[in-house]
């Protein structure tokens, strides 16, 4: 069973996947974690975010692993736990450059496919692309002032500040980021967290719930 949570930046993708993986016992794989993580190891590097052999020659040599835990996933590279360090200001403004060269997302691409099911995947394109056969299908929306909000609770950064590197990352993600012709799409701006994961467990079909 594979239930796919894709929608806009700071949507709540993760928080909800992980709720909704909590509510039916199964793992949660945030695929935006795996492209964070090509960009710091670029940042790291002094690589340009535009060169994809270069990157790709690097992502081979030092390989990451993604850890898929119920409780929040991580990210190692041997045994450096990358994760604490991927939702930096620098890696926001980064990783789309990096997850639009083709090299990368099919090295995303492999990986997330290895992984043995069941589990509920959050990302961008996971019910258009990664999972097309999903079992059911999500995207979430929310407006640029109430995400910008909920991620100044988190983040030392005033929400005009915030709102504005959303609606560019948006702007900057739109070709890899848009809801399957089958997924129900949930506009999250008026709801709760428990509220969006009810939603969700509620348009399983009976078989997955
Ligand atoms: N419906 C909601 N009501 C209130 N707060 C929410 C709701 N959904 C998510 N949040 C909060 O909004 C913030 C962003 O959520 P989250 O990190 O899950 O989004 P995301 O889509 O995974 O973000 P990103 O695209 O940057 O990885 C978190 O602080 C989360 O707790
Ligand atoms: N399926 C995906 C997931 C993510 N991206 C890119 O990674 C960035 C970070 O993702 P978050 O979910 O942590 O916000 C995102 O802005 C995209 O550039 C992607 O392309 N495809």
């Amino acid at each position: 069973m594979i239930v796919t949570i894709d929608g806009v930046a700071a949507s709540g993708k993760s928080s909800v996947a992980s709720g909704v993986a909590r509510a039916l016992g199964v793992p949660f794989v945030s695929s935006g974690l795996l492209y964070r993580a090509a960009t710091l190891l670029a940042l790291e590097a002094g690589l340009s975010l535009e060169g994809a052999p270069a990157l790709l020659a690097h992502l081979e040599a030092n390989p990451l692993r993604l850890e898929p835990l119920a409780g929040g996933n991580r990210v190692w590279l041997g045994g450096r736990d990358l994760t604490d360090d991927l939702h930096s200001s620098r890696v926001d403004a980064g990783v789309s450059a990096v997850a639009r060269l083709p090299p990368v997302r099919e090295w995303v691409n492999a990986q997330l496919r290895l992984l043995p099911d069941p589990f509920v995947a959050e990302g961008r394109d996971m019910g258009t692309n990664v999972f097309p056969h999903a079992d059911a299908k999500f995207y979430l929306t929310a407006s640029p002032r109430v995400r910008a909000e909920r991620r100044a609770r988190e983040r030392l950064e005033d929400v005009p500040a915030i709102e504005a590197a959303l609606v560019e990352r948006d702007r900057r993600d739109a070709g890899q980021s848009a809801p399957a012709p089958d997924a129900r799409i949930i506009d999250t701006s008026a709801l709760s967290l428990e509220g969006v994961i009810g939603a969700v467990l509620a348009g399983l079909p009976a078989r997955t719930a």
